[in-house]
């Protein structure tokens, strides 16, 4: 199998395995993640298994994770970037979490145009897991069932938007966004659940527009480019949506550092123009 296949199996066998044992890690906190986040010990631990599983293969080079402040040098191959468990805080209220992989042909920091393929997990009533992959012209599902993974079907971003959600306290947030965001509240169903994964699943199934914008609390928007933005813009790209940071797609947003955060805005095409157009204003 090539470097990419041995990833994705790699990232299905594991998610498998979180999948199975996240009630034991609903818990407390653990400390701070290098975005200055309370880390919970969930994090820690899916973090620690991702580490064990990816790092051992030829062809990965390098790890790096939201969880850990440097790249971890793994000898020669791609450098995997991961969010090992995405919208983590929802472990308390029992609402869905994820985990975000990008495979990068470079060194980071780096553009998202370095991907060379990109999987989300969804940890929901049961678990999906997307993959896309340049060496592949569709983005792949898999049901996760128990010990197998069954290809379930191609995702594509349907044309009719359904759901929006927009994250960010409205007094946090600028008085052009918010005009925004309240025209198309009222357009469209809100649908937020504080999980970027299971937040971008809504619309990868109904069509629509998830977003981060800037905010006074994250001037840069909350999610990180390496291990959350770049890698889910490659997946919605690939499904024939598109994204956006305000002015351009994700995929070209030039990171300066390993946790740079970026405004994000992920969905159909003429949701992100509108919000370019907007943002514009
Ligand atoms: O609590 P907020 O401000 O709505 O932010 C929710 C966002 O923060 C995140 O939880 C950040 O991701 P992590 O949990 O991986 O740090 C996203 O999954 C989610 O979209
Ligand atoms: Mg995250
Ligand atoms: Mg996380």
């Amino acid at each position: 199998m090539n470097g990419i296949s041995d990833i994705v199996t790699s990232v299905q066998h594991t998610a498998h395995y979180v999948n199975a044992h996240l009630a034991d890690h609903a818990g407390s906190g653990a400390g701070e993640n290098p975005s200055g986040e309370d880390q919970i010990n969930a994090d820690v631990w899916a973090d620690q298994l991702f580490f064990d599983k990816l790092s051992a293969l030829d062809g990965v080079g390098a790890y790096a994770s939201e969880e850990r402040e440097e790249v971890v040098d793994c000898g020669e191959g791609y450098t995997v970037a991961i969010d090992p468990l995405d919208g983590s805080s929802n472990l308390a209220s029992n609402n869905s979490v994820g985990t975000i992989v990008g495979v990068y042909d470079a060194e980071l920091p780096a553009s998202g145009r370095e991907l060379v393929a990109a999987m989300m997990v969804l940890y929901g009533p049961y678990t999906t897991m997307a993959v896309a992959r340049e060496d592949s012209d569709v983005v792949r599902e898999f049901l996760l069932r128990e010990g197998f993974s069954e290809q379930w079907g191609r995702f594509t971003v349907p044309e009719q938007p359904t759901v929006v959600g927009l994250a960010g306290k409205k007094n946090e947030r600028s008085d052009a966004f918010n005009e925004f965001a309240a025209e198309l509240e009222r357009e469209l169903k809100l649908r937020y659940g504080g999980a970027t994964v299971a937040d971008l699943a809504q619309v990868l199934e109904y069509g629509g527009l998830f977003g981060y914008p800037t905010t006074t609390r994250y001037p840069e928007g909350k999610l990180r480019v390496h291990f959350e933005s770049a890698p889910l813009a490659y997946l919605v790209e690939a499904g024939g949506g598109s994204s956006t940071d305000g002015e351009q797609s994700l995929l070209d947003v030039e990171p300066d550092e390993l946790h740079a955060r970026t405004p994000t805005f992920l969905g159909n095409r003429e949701l992100v123009e509108r919000v370019e157009a907007a943002l514009g204003r």
